[in-house]
Protein backbone atom coordinates (compact mmCIF):
# COMPACT_ATOMS: atom_id res chain seq x y z
CA UNK A 1 0.00 0.00 0.00
CA UNK A 2 1.41 3.55 -0.64
CA UNK A 3 1.80 6.47 1.48
CA UNK A 4 -1.28 7.91 -0.44
CA UNK A 5 -5.03 7.64 0.21
CA UNK A 6 -8.52 7.07 -2.13
CA UNK A 7 -10.53 9.67 -0.17
CA UNK A 8 -9.77 12.65 1.98
CA UNK A 9 -12.82 13.91 4.39
CA UNK A 10 -11.99 17.23 6.29
CA UNK A 11 -14.68 18.50 9.04
CA UNK A 12 -14.97 21.67 10.05
CA UNK A 13 -16.08 22.14 13.49
CA UNK A 14 -16.90 25.62 12.98
CA UNK A 15 -15.69 28.07 15.79
CA UNK A 16 -14.63 25.20 17.69
CA UNK A 17 -11.15 26.73 19.11
CA UNK A 18 -8.87 25.33 21.22
CA UNK A 19 -7.59 28.30 23.08
CA UNK A 20 -6.86 31.98 22.40
CA UNK A 21 -4.05 31.80 19.76
CA UNK A 22 -0.21 33.46 20.10
CA UNK A 23 -2.11 36.74 18.30
CA UNK A 24 -5.54 36.69 20.43
CA UNK A 25 -4.41 40.41 21.74
CA UNK A 26 -4.12 41.82 18.65
CA UNK A 27 -7.70 41.26 18.39
CA UNK A 28 -8.62 42.26 21.77
CA UNK A 29 -9.24 38.78 22.79
CA UNK A 30 -6.84 36.97 25.14
CA UNK A 31 -8.30 34.50 27.43
CA UNK A 32 -10.65 32.83 24.90
CA UNK A 33 -10.63 29.31 25.09
CA UNK A 34 -14.05 28.10 23.40
CA UNK A 35 -13.33 24.14 23.97
CA UNK A 36 -12.01 24.88 27.36
CA UNK A 37 -14.45 27.01 28.22
CA UNK A 38 -17.93 25.09 26.72
CA UNK A 39 -16.54 21.97 28.66
CA UNK A 40 -16.48 23.48 32.19
CA UNK A 41 -19.35 24.57 31.56
CA UNK A 42 -21.04 21.46 31.05
CA UNK A 43 -19.06 20.12 34.13
CA UNK A 44 -17.05 18.04 32.01
CA UNK A 45 -17.59 17.15 28.27
CA UNK A 46 -18.35 13.62 27.24
CA UNK A 47 -17.09 12.91 23.70
CA UNK A 48 -14.95 9.24 24.07
CA UNK A 49 -14.22 9.38 20.20
CA UNK A 50 -12.74 12.40 20.47
CA UNK A 51 -10.96 11.75 23.40
CA UNK A 52 -9.63 8.57 22.01
CA UNK A 53 -8.60 10.59 19.27
CA UNK A 54 -6.53 12.87 21.00
CA UNK A 55 -8.32 15.62 22.08
CA UNK A 56 -7.09 16.78 24.86
CA UNK A 57 -3.83 15.79 24.22
CA UNK A 58 -3.32 18.53 22.16
CA UNK A 59 -2.49 20.48 25.08
CA UNK A 60 -2.05 18.28 28.04
CA UNK A 61 -1.11 21.26 30.18
CA UNK A 62 -4.52 22.00 30.74
CA UNK A 63 -6.73 19.06 29.20
CA UNK A 64 -10.14 19.96 28.15
CA UNK A 65 -12.48 19.14 31.21
CA UNK A 66 -14.05 15.69 30.76
CA UNK A 67 -12.00 14.38 27.84
CA UNK A 68 -9.06 12.22 29.63
CA UNK A 69 -5.36 12.28 28.07
CA UNK A 70 -4.64 9.03 26.12
CA UNK A 71 -1.59 7.36 26.50
CA UNK A 72 -2.11 5.97 22.88
CA UNK A 73 -4.15 8.12 21.05
CA UNK A 74 -5.78 6.59 18.31
CA UNK A 75 -5.35 9.61 16.00
CA UNK A 76 -2.08 12.31 15.13
CA UNK A 77 -3.17 15.13 16.98
CA UNK A 78 -1.99 19.27 17.04
CA UNK A 79 -3.63 22.61 16.71
CA UNK A 80 -2.92 25.37 14.12
CA UNK A 81 -2.47 28.61 13.98
CA UNK A 82 -4.71 30.89 11.73
CA UNK A 83 -1.93 33.17 9.75
CA UNK A 84 -4.83 35.27 8.12
CA UNK A 85 -5.55 39.07 8.54
CA UNK A 86 -9.56 37.97 9.97
CA UNK A 87 -10.71 35.45 12.00
CA UNK A 88 -14.01 34.56 10.38
CA UNK A 89 -15.21 31.59 8.18
CA UNK A 90 -14.06 32.77 4.94
CA UNK A 91 -10.41 33.62 6.11
CA UNK A 92 -10.52 29.95 8.17
CA UNK A 93 -11.53 27.42 4.73
CA UNK A 94 -9.72 29.50 2.45
CA UNK A 95 -6.69 29.28 4.47
CA UNK A 96 -7.15 25.76 4.74
CA UNK A 97 -7.25 25.61 1.01
CA UNK A 98 -4.06 27.62 0.25
CA UNK A 99 -5.33 30.94 -0.12
CA UNK A 100 -4.97 32.73 3.49
CA UNK A 101 -6.32 36.28 3.30
CA UNK A 102 -3.37 38.40 4.45
CA UNK A 103 -5.32 42.20 3.57
CA UNK A 104 -7.71 42.27 6.51
CA UNK A 105 -11.27 42.69 4.86
CA UNK A 106 -13.09 45.88 5.92
CA UNK A 107 -15.33 45.71 8.92
CA UNK A 108 -17.84 48.43 9.71
CA UNK A 109 -18.59 48.75 13.38
CA UNK A 110 -20.63 52.04 12.75
CA UNK A 111 -22.83 51.24 10.35
CA UNK A 112 -22.60 50.93 6.25
CA UNK A 113 -22.44 54.13 5.11
CA UNK A 114 -25.51 56.08 3.29
CA UNK A 115 -24.24 56.00 -0.07
CA UNK A 116 -24.38 52.23 -0.17
CA UNK A 117 -27.60 52.29 1.88
CA UNK A 118 -29.55 54.23 -0.61
CA UNK A 119 -28.10 52.46 -3.21
CA UNK A 120 -30.11 49.62 -1.33
CA UNK A 121 -33.13 51.15 -1.00
CA UNK A 122 -33.52 51.98 -4.52
CA UNK A 123 -32.85 48.76 -5.79
CA UNK A 124 -35.02 47.34 -3.34
CA UNK A 125 -37.56 50.01 -3.03
CA UNK A 126 -37.86 49.32 0.91
CA UNK A 127 -36.44 51.03 3.23
CA UNK A 128 -33.48 49.96 5.35
CA UNK A 129 -33.63 49.26 9.83
CA UNK A 130 -30.85 49.43 12.31
CA UNK A 131 -27.35 49.48 10.33
CA UNK A 132 -25.45 49.13 12.75
CA UNK A 133 -23.62 45.86 14.86
CA UNK A 134 -26.00 43.51 16.44
CA UNK A 135 -26.52 39.63 17.35
CA UNK A 136 -28.42 37.67 14.78
CA UNK A 137 -31.47 36.85 16.80
CA UNK A 138 -31.62 39.77 19.10
CA UNK A 139 -31.71 41.97 15.79
CA UNK A 140 -35.62 39.99 15.00
CA UNK A 141 -36.92 40.70 19.14
CA UNK A 142 -36.22 44.36 18.66
CA UNK A 143 -37.68 44.85 14.71
CA UNK A 144 -39.21 41.66 13.41
CA UNK A 145 -42.90 42.58 14.43
CA UNK A 146 -42.03 45.95 13.00
CA UNK A 147 -40.41 44.06 9.78
CA UNK A 148 -43.85 42.07 9.38
CA UNK A 149 -45.88 45.57 9.34
CA UNK A 150 -43.73 47.52 6.88
CA UNK A 151 -41.61 45.53 4.76
CA UNK A 152 -38.32 47.13 5.80
CA UNK A 153 -35.50 45.38 5.82
CA UNK A 154 -33.52 44.94 8.80
CA UNK A 155 -29.19 45.21 7.52
CA UNK A 156 -26.74 44.73 10.23
CA UNK A 157 -23.26 43.57 11.03
CA UNK A 158 -20.90 42.15 13.70
CA UNK A 159 -17.38 42.48 14.40
CA UNK A 160 -16.35 40.42 10.94
CA UNK A 161 -16.85 41.77 7.38
CA UNK A 162 -20.31 40.74 6.41
CA UNK A 163 -23.76 42.50 5.45
CA UNK A 164 -26.17 40.84 6.77
CA UNK A 165 -30.01 41.22 6.09
CA UNK A 166 -32.57 39.73 8.30
CA UNK A 167 -36.00 38.88 6.53
CA UNK A 168 -39.28 37.42 7.07
CA UNK A 169 -40.06 34.49 4.61
CA UNK A 170 -43.92 35.73 4.53
CA UNK A 171 -42.41 39.47 3.60
CA UNK A 172 -40.22 39.58 1.97
CA UNK A 173 -39.93 36.43 -0.43
CA UNK A 174 -36.94 34.44 -0.49
CA UNK A 175 -35.90 34.88 -4.37
CA UNK A 176 -36.36 38.72 -3.48
CA UNK A 177 -33.98 38.35 -0.54
CA UNK A 178 -31.92 36.40 -2.78
CA UNK A 179 -31.95 39.21 -5.21
CA UNK A 180 -31.19 41.95 -2.75
CA UNK A 181 -28.44 40.31 -1.19
CA UNK A 182 -26.83 39.47 -5.08
CA UNK A 183 -26.81 43.18 -5.42
CA UNK A 184 -25.31 44.25 -2.33
CA UNK A 185 -22.93 41.54 -3.70
CA UNK A 186 -21.48 43.27 -6.49
CA UNK A 187 -21.86 46.25 -4.85
CA UNK A 188 -19.39 45.74 -2.02
CA UNK A 189 -16.71 43.38 -4.01
CA UNK A 190 -14.27 46.57 -4.54
CA UNK A 191 -12.54 49.38 -2.42
CA UNK A 192 -14.51 51.17 -0.07
CA UNK A 193 -15.98 47.80 1.08
CA UNK A 194 -13.98 45.22 0.37
CA UNK A 195 -17.00 43.19 2.16
CA UNK A 196 -16.21 39.23 3.33
CA UNK A 197 -19.53 38.57 2.59
CA UNK A 198 -23.19 39.06 2.34
CA UNK A 199 -25.48 36.94 4.40
CA UNK A 200 -28.92 36.35 3.50
CA UNK A 201 -31.11 35.52 7.17
CA UNK A 202 -34.26 34.40 6.29
CA UNK A 203 -36.93 33.45 9.21
CA UNK A 204 -40.10 32.98 10.31
CA UNK A 205 -42.81 33.05 12.83
CA UNK A 206 -45.28 34.67 13.92
CA UNK A 207 -44.14 37.19 16.83
CA UNK A 208 -41.03 38.41 18.56
CA UNK A 209 -41.44 35.01 21.14
CA UNK A 210 -41.31 32.38 18.19
CA UNK A 211 -39.24 33.80 15.59
CA UNK A 212 -37.03 31.58 13.53
CA UNK A 213 -34.06 31.97 11.45
CA UNK A 214 -34.25 29.11 8.56
CA UNK A 215 -32.21 26.52 7.00
CA UNK A 216 -32.31 29.10 3.81
CA UNK A 217 -29.70 31.25 5.04
CA UNK A 218 -27.04 31.72 2.18
CA UNK A 219 -23.52 32.78 2.42
CA UNK A 220 -22.38 35.09 -0.54
CA UNK A 221 -18.82 35.55 -0.49
CA UNK A 222 -16.12 36.91 -2.56
CA UNK A 223 -15.01 34.92 -5.25
CA UNK A 224 -11.17 33.40 -4.22
CA UNK A 225 -8.96 35.16 -5.74
CA UNK A 226 -6.88 32.43 -6.63
CA UNK A 227 -6.94 28.88 -7.30
CA UNK A 228 -7.08 26.93 -4.19
CA UNK A 229 -6.48 23.42 -3.55
CA UNK A 230 -10.16 22.51 -4.58
CA UNK A 231 -9.72 23.83 -7.89
CA UNK A 232 -6.13 21.74 -8.68
CA UNK A 233 -7.81 18.64 -7.37
CA UNK A 234 -10.82 19.63 -9.43
CA UNK A 235 -8.50 20.11 -12.61
CA UNK A 236 -6.75 16.95 -12.00
CA UNK A 237 -10.08 14.53 -12.54
CA UNK A 238 -10.98 14.14 -8.90
CA UNK A 239 -14.24 14.48 -6.84
CA UNK A 240 -14.77 17.19 -4.32
CA UNK A 241 -18.01 17.13 -2.14
CA UNK A 242 -19.18 19.44 -0.27
CA UNK A 243 -21.59 19.51 2.73
CA UNK A 244 -23.31 22.60 4.07
CA UNK A 245 -21.84 26.32 3.40
CA UNK A 246 -18.73 24.94 2.03
CA UNK A 247 -20.37 25.73 -1.44
CA UNK A 248 -21.43 29.33 -0.11
CA UNK A 249 -17.76 29.85 1.48
CA UNK A 250 -15.94 29.15 -1.94
CA UNK A 251 -18.85 30.49 -4.26
CA UNK A 252 -19.02 27.43 -5.87
CA UNK A 253 -15.44 27.00 -7.24
CA UNK A 254 -13.82 23.97 -6.89
CA UNK A 255 -16.86 21.85 -6.17
CA UNK A 256 -17.62 18.43 -8.13
CA UNK A 257 -21.26 18.29 -5.96
CA UNK A 258 -22.62 19.96 -3.04
CA UNK A 259 -25.33 19.99 -0.28
CA UNK A 260 -26.74 22.18 1.95
CA UNK A 261 -27.91 21.35 5.17
CA UNK A 262 -30.38 22.36 7.67
CA UNK A 263 -28.13 21.11 10.74
CA UNK A 264 -25.00 19.31 12.49
CA UNK A 265 -26.99 16.50 12.67
CA UNK A 266 -28.23 16.68 8.87
CA UNK A 267 -24.54 17.36 8.02
CA UNK A 268 -23.10 14.66 9.56
CA UNK A 269 -25.72 12.12 8.30
CA UNK A 270 -24.60 13.15 4.33
CA UNK A 271 -21.27 12.54 5.58
CA UNK A 272 -22.29 9.82 6.56
CA UNK A 273 -23.75 8.77 3.40
CA UNK A 274 -20.97 9.31 1.03
CA UNK A 275 -18.97 7.29 2.87
CA UNK A 276 -21.36 4.09 1.21
CA UNK A 277 -20.45 5.38 -2.42
CA UNK A 278 -17.91 5.28 -4.45
CA UNK A 279 -15.36 8.78 -5.02
CA UNK A 280 -11.72 9.44 -5.32
CA UNK A 281 -10.68 12.53 -3.86
CA UNK A 282 -12.12 15.30 -0.73
CA UNK A 283 -15.05 15.46 0.97
CA UNK A 284 -15.01 18.44 3.31
CA UNK A 285 -18.13 19.21 5.44
CA UNK A 286 -18.63 22.38 7.44
CA UNK A 287 -20.81 22.41 10.67
CA UNK A 288 -22.26 25.51 11.38
CA UNK A 289 -24.69 25.14 14.37
CA UNK A 290 -22.03 25.02 16.59
CA UNK A 291 -20.89 28.71 15.65
CA UNK A 292 -24.64 30.63 14.44
CA UNK A 293 -26.58 28.40 17.08
CA UNK A 294 -24.65 28.42 19.55
CA UNK A 295 -21.29 30.39 19.30
CA UNK A 296 -22.97 33.72 18.75
CA UNK A 297 -25.44 33.26 21.05
CA UNK A 298 -23.09 32.89 23.86
CA UNK A 299 -24.89 29.54 24.97
CA UNK A 300 -21.98 27.38 26.48
CA UNK A 301 -24.06 24.42 27.72
CA UNK A 302 -25.81 24.05 24.25
CA UNK A 303 -22.45 24.37 22.86
CA UNK A 304 -20.99 21.58 24.92
CA UNK A 305 -24.13 19.48 23.92
CA UNK A 306 -23.80 19.83 20.24
CA UNK A 307 -20.12 18.77 20.43
CA UNK A 308 -21.41 15.45 22.40
CA UNK A 309 -23.93 15.02 19.61
CA UNK A 310 -21.19 15.32 16.94
CA UNK A 311 -19.23 12.88 18.99
CA UNK A 312 -21.97 10.31 18.84
CA UNK A 313 -22.43 10.89 15.14
CA UNK A 314 -18.49 10.70 14.12
CA UNK A 315 -18.31 7.10 16.28
CA UNK A 316 -21.13 5.94 14.18
CA UNK A 317 -19.44 6.80 10.71
CA UNK A 318 -16.06 5.85 11.85
CA UNK A 319 -16.96 2.86 11.64
CA UNK A 320 -17.66 2.87 7.88
CA UNK A 321 -14.00 4.43 7.24
CA UNK A 322 -11.67 1.69 5.44
CA UNK A 323 -7.63 2.13 5.27
CA UNK A 324 -8.01 4.22 1.81
CA UNK A 325 -9.88 6.97 3.85
CA UNK A 326 -7.74 9.80 5.58
CA UNK A 327 -10.19 12.04 8.08
CA UNK A 328 -8.73 15.08 9.42
CA UNK A 329 -11.46 17.04 12.17
CA UNK A 330 -10.62 20.73 12.79
CA UNK A 331 -12.73 24.25 12.94
CA UNK A 332 -12.28 27.44 11.41
CA UNK A 333 -11.60 29.83 14.44
CA UNK A 334 -12.82 29.93 17.78
CA UNK A 335 -16.37 31.58 18.64
CA UNK A 336 -16.49 31.07 22.61
CA UNK A 337 -19.65 30.92 24.56
CA UNK A 338 -18.30 31.78 27.80
CA UNK A 339 -16.30 35.28 26.11
CA UNK A 340 -17.60 38.68 26.71
CA UNK A 341 -19.39 40.45 23.50
CA UNK A 342 -20.82 38.07 20.50
CA UNK A 343 -17.73 37.88 17.64
CA UNK A 344 -15.68 34.94 16.69
CA UNK A 345 -12.28 34.56 19.13
CA UNK A 346 -8.78 34.29 17.92
CA UNK A 347 -7.88 31.08 18.58
CA UNK A 348 -5.77 27.98 17.85
CA UNK A 349 -7.83 25.25 16.24
CA UNK A 350 -8.04 21.42 16.95
CA UNK A 351 -6.24 19.61 14.02
CA UNK A 352 -7.18 15.54 14.12
CA UNK A 353 -6.26 13.03 11.91
CA UNK A 354 -7.38 9.66 12.10
CA UNK A 355 -7.32 6.54 9.61
CA UNK A 356 -7.95 2.97 10.56
CA UNK A 357 -4.77 1.95 8.70
CA UNK A 358 -2.81 3.55 12.00
CA UNK A 359 -2.11 1.90 14.69
CA UNK A 360 -1.90 4.51 17.19
CA UNK A 361 -1.32 8.31 16.51
CA UNK A 362 1.00 10.63 18.33
CA UNK A 363 1.95 14.57 18.75
CA UNK A 364 2.45 16.55 15.36
CA UNK A 365 4.40 19.81 15.72
CA UNK A 366 2.34 22.65 16.40
CA UNK A 367 1.24 23.69 12.86
CA UNK A 368 2.14 27.61 11.68
CA UNK A 369 -0.83 27.92 8.76
CA UNK A 370 -4.35 25.71 8.16
CA UNK A 371 -2.74 25.36 4.92
CA UNK A 372 -0.97 22.53 6.08
CA UNK A 373 -3.95 20.70 5.61
CA UNK A 374 -4.48 21.91 2.37
CA UNK A 375 -0.75 21.06 1.83
CA UNK A 376 -1.19 17.59 2.91
CA UNK A 377 -4.35 17.08 0.72
CA UNK A 378 -2.58 18.33 -2.56
CA UNK A 379 0.82 15.84 -1.65
CA UNK A 380 -2.05 12.94 -1.54
CA UNK A 381 -3.59 13.63 -4.61
CA UNK A 382 -0.21 14.57 -6.31
CA UNK A 383 -1.36 17.98 -7.41
CA UNK A 384 0.62 20.82 -7.46
CA UNK A 385 1.02 22.13 -3.63
CA UNK A 386 0.03 25.68 -2.23
CA UNK A 387 2.64 28.43 -2.20
CA UNK A 388 2.00 28.42 1.48
CA UNK A 389 1.79 25.56 4.05
CA UNK A 390 3.64 22.11 4.36
CA UNK A 391 2.28 18.57 4.46
CA UNK A 392 2.11 16.62 7.01
CA UNK A 393 1.57 13.63 4.93
CA UNK A 394 5.08 11.52 5.22
CA UNK A 395 5.10 12.58 9.39
CA UNK A 396 1.43 9.90 9.36
CA UNK A 397 4.20 7.53 8.13
CA UNK A 398 7.24 7.57 10.49
CA UNK A 399 7.69 4.42 12.54
O1 LIG B 1 -25.60 37.03 15.12
P1 LIG B 1 -25.70 36.28 13.81
O2 LIG B 1 -26.79 36.75 12.93
O3 LIG B 1 -25.75 34.78 14.02
O4 LIG B 1 -24.42 36.64 12.99
C1 LIG B 1 -23.18 36.05 13.14
O5 LIG B 1 -22.95 35.30 11.97
C2 LIG B 1 -21.97 35.91 11.19
C3 LIG B 1 -21.26 34.85 10.42
O6 LIG B 1 -20.61 33.93 11.26
C4 LIG B 1 -21.09 36.61 12.18
O7 LIG B 1 -20.36 37.63 11.59
C5 LIG B 1 -22.09 37.10 13.19
O8 LIG B 1 -22.58 38.33 12.77
MN1 LIG C 1 -17.02 29.81 10.85
MN1 LIG D 1 -19.85 32.91 12.96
Amino acid sequence: MTNQFERVHVIVMDSVGIGEASDAAQYNDQGCDTLGHTAEAMGGLQVPVLERMGLSNIRPEKPIQGVALQEKPSAFFTKMHEISAGKDSMDGHWEMMGLPVMTPLHTFPNGFPDELIEKIETFSGRKVLWNKPASGTEILKKFGERQMKTGELIVYTSGDSVLQIAAHENVIPLEELYAICDYCRKLTINEPYHLGRIIARPYIGDDAAHFERTANRRDLTLEPTGPTVMDRLKDAGLDILAIGKINDIFSGHGITEGWHTVSNEDGMNRWTEILDRPFHGLSFTNLVDFDAKYGHRREPVLFGKAIEAFDRQLGAALTKLTDQDLLIVTADHGNDPGFRGTDHTREYVPLLIFSPRFTAGSALPVRGTFADIGATVSENFGVRLPEIGTSFLAELFKR
